[in-house]
């Protein structure tokens, strides 16, 4: 579809995008419509197997897709080659050459796009520079750590100038304090540059830390793209909000009035809340605390787990098993009767799904 000119085109678009590998019957994407904001972070999270890595291929150029087409700020780029695209690709490894130190390797891609050598090093020094390795560029890839060989890579991608930048996993096989060192180079560096990035992750903490809007995919289609605070706090589905580790879904319907009847009787509602009939009312475990007052109601506990120093508790309601996670402290035992505090302005409600 053309652009309208007075409408800004996304950095990346992708339009019902389909493919289906040889000898699957299922297609692996069926359909997926992607937008990413020219300059913005997108987290494309969802569980293995979903087809995130396709995601990142077919936007790449590395696969062609059977239907769909591909847009890089408003230019269809479906068919064109990897090479041409002015896609940059980093993977969970790094993939360095390893004869060639790391202020090589950055260079790269400019000497392969006609740059001289002198000009192609200057610039890639200062995206050494860029991702704090300025003093390592005279090194090999085997006298680099892994997250420095990863910070390297994304000084490569960064120095190709990409249209778009996309991240496979980039920090998955890094320890988890790297891990956190690494999210906000990126997160720096992306808005410093205003590059349209990609970010796949399976960790939804990440995804929430880093990202301006989160794509979640399932089973070859977007279940929801939003905020990551609007993703927790409004979740599309039941899928999304379980995806999001929110398992508390309590059935009933929601009243001509905006109130949620159920076993429990009818419960207030925050007005977002534009739902109406069958649905699930859902609430984050970590909103919901025990105490007696407004808006409680009453429950057994049917089991608890210490969560690291929080406790995980789930307890039974006339209406459903709600999970609670509880700030330290000593928590309730098995069978106490117990008040829970269902905070309104948590509350949300997914259509029944069906
Ligand atoms: N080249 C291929 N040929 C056949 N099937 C493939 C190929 N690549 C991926 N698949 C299958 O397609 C599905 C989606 O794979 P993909 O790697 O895109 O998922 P993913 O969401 O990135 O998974 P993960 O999070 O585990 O990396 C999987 O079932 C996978 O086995």
């Amino acid at each position: 579809m053309p652009f309208l000119s007075s409408t800004p085109a996304p950095g990346l678009r992708l339009e019902r995008i389909t493919v289906t590998y040889p000898g699957h019957r299922e297609p692996v994407l069926d359909g997926l419509d992607l937008d990413v904001d020219d300059g913005r972070l997108l987290a494309l999270l969802g569980p293995s197997g979903c087809g995130k890595t396709t995601t990142v291929q077919v936007a790449s150029g590395l696969l062609t897709p059977g239907r769909g087409a591909v847009y890089l700020r408003g230019t269809e780029v479906t068919r064109v080659p990897p090479e041409h695209r002015g896609a940059a690709v980093v993977f969970q490894q790094p993939m360095l050459l390893p004869h060639r130190t790391a202020l090589d390797n950055v260079a790269f891609p400019a000497r392969m796009r006609g740059r001289s050598n002198r000009d192609a090093r200057t610039s890639a020094l200062a995206h050494l520079e860029r991702v704090g390795l300025g003093a390592l560029a005279a090194r090999y890839p085997r006298q680099l750590s892994g997250g420095q060989a990863q910070r390297v890579a994304l000084a490569r991608a960064l120095a190709a100038e990409p249209a778009v930048l996309l991240l496979d996993e980039p920090f998955s096989a890094l320890d988890p304090s790297l891990r956190h060192t690494m999210r906000d180079l990126l997160t720096t560096v992306q808005r410093e540059l205003a590059v349209t990035t990609v970010l796949v992750t399976h960790d939804q903490t990440e995804a929430a830390a880093v990202a301006d809007t989160v794509a979640l995919l399932d089973r070859g289609g977007l279940l929801q793209q939003a905020q990551p605070a609007d993703l927790y706090a409004r979740p599309a589905s039941l899928a999304v909000a379980r995806f999001l580790g929110c398992p508390t879904a309590l059935p009933g319907h929601v009243t001509p009035h905006g109130r949620f009847a159920c076993p429990l009787g009818e419960l207030d509602l925050p007005d977002a809340v534009a739902h109406r009939g069958p649905g699930h009312l859902v609430i984050r475990p970590e909103a919901v605390q025990l105490g007696t007052g407004p808006d409680t109601v009453a429950a057994v506990v049917h089991s608890v787990r210490p969560e690291g120093a929080f406790t995980a508790l789930v307890a039974d309601t006339a209406a459903g098993p709600v999970h609670v996670l509880l700030p330290p402290g000593t928590p309730p035992a098995p069978s106490e009767h117990v008040w829970l505090h269902l905070p309104v302005a948590h509350r949300w409600v997914v259509p029944r799904a069906g």
